[in-house]
């Protein structure tokens, strides 16, 4: 995979599942990152084809709980990111998928209390000799690309130390979400120390932090020199933020999404706090809307709330024929009702 000039949606928890990733493609993303699985998790599952739905699942073993979905049609450009403190686990982990994706990402900045507890995530920034472990292991190991995702350090200099480190372990690129471990979302990114680490690298830097706009893809590639940009938030509201032609309205996104999610079908809890995101966002909780999607429990729940019995009805009705599509390499695309 090629890392240069490239617009990527950032790896989201609950969020970067299939429906997302898909759509935030059709908008003009080139790169989709899955949300952060742990290795312990993910060496629990085995692949299975799902020819109903028309997709690949890792599916934990003796229970029906799908940890990983993916399809053909996103081979080219999904990115499986692991949670890891282990360099053979998250080969296990990584061995597993990697026909079925096209590079793997380790997670270095997660600074929730579960990932630093388990000695994943931003825990890793403090172990230079771990993450060198890792990193070579997967990248001797596997034939697709590896990457990791990393955190500022408290000083920029240390960073600059760090990622140079990185970059000699012979990885394609590095993320670098331009926010330290104690910053909150609402500080401000430091696009100044992704440029400190851009002008030391020579693989590509995949720059992260406050792109909300279409225009910020450019105004951060300026300020910090990296080849290639990432979306958080900015994505999770409005996916079509990938557009050069300009957000849509969010609500037209949301419903390709919901459209999405019925097709694919999507795990509900993964659509249900998306969809709770997004109006967060842009509405509010309180108002009926999201009332009622606080209620819901299935995906049959979500399709009456948003009026999409009919589309639901034909997608269950047609499986067949949409997989069959599948098979073939064309791709599913269920007809606007
Ligand atoms: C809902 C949500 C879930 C996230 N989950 C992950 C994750 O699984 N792995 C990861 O490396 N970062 C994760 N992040 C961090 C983002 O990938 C990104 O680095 C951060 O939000 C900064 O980008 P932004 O300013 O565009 O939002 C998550 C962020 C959000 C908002």
């Amino acid at each position: 995979m090629e890392y240069r000039n490239k617009l990527v949606l950032a790896p989201m928890v609950r969020v970067g599942t299939l429906p997302l990733r898909l759509l935030a493609a059709e908008y003009g993303a080139d790169i989709t990152y899955g949300e952060e699985i742990i290795d312990h998790k993910m060496v629990k599952c085995e692949r299975r084809v799902n020819e109903n739905i028309g997709c690949t699942d890792f599916v934990e073993k003796g229970t029906e709980t799908v940890v990983f979905r993916t399809c053909l049609q996103e081979r080219n450009q999904v990115v499986f990111q692991v949670g890891t403190s282990d360099a053979v686990r998250a080969l296990n982990a990584a061995q597993l998928v990697c026909k079925d994706v096209a590079a793997i990402d380790v997670n270095m900045g997660c600074p929730r209390s579960f990932s630093i507890s388990g000695g994943m995530g931003a825990a890793l920034l403090r172990k230079p000799e771990l993450i060198a472990d890792i990193l070579t292991t997967l990248r001797r190991n596997l034939d697709i690309p590896v990457t990791c995702k990393i955190r500022l350090l408290k000083c920029p200099q240390d960073t600059v130390e760090l990622a140079r480190r990185i970059e000699k372990t012979g990885i394609s690129a590095v993320a670098v979400h331009g926010r330290k471990v104690a910053d909150r979302p609402r500080d401000p990114a430091k696009w100044n120390e992704i440029a400190d680490i851009v002008a030391a690298l020579s693989i590509p830097v995949i720059a992260n932090g406050d792109v909300f706009e279409y225009g910020d893809f450019e105004r951060i590639k300026v300020a910090t020199g990296a080849t290639s940009v990432m979306a958080a938030r900015g994505a999770l509201w409005n996916a079509s933020i990938f557009s050069p032609v300009g957000k849509l309205d969010w609500e037209d996104v949301k419903r390709q999404y919901i459209r999405k999610s019925i097709l694919w079908d999507n795990d509900v809890k993964s659509t249900k706090h998306t969809l709770r995101e997004m109006i967060m966002h842009y509405s509010c909780l309180e108002l009926p809307e999201g009332k009622d999607l606080i209620k819901s429990e299935t995906l049959a729940d979500i399709v009456r709330l948003y009026g999409e019995e009919k589309y639901y009805q034909f997608v269950n009705e047609n499986r067949t024929m949409l997989n069959g599509g599948h098979r073939e390499g064309k791709f599913m695309v269920a007809p606007e009702i």
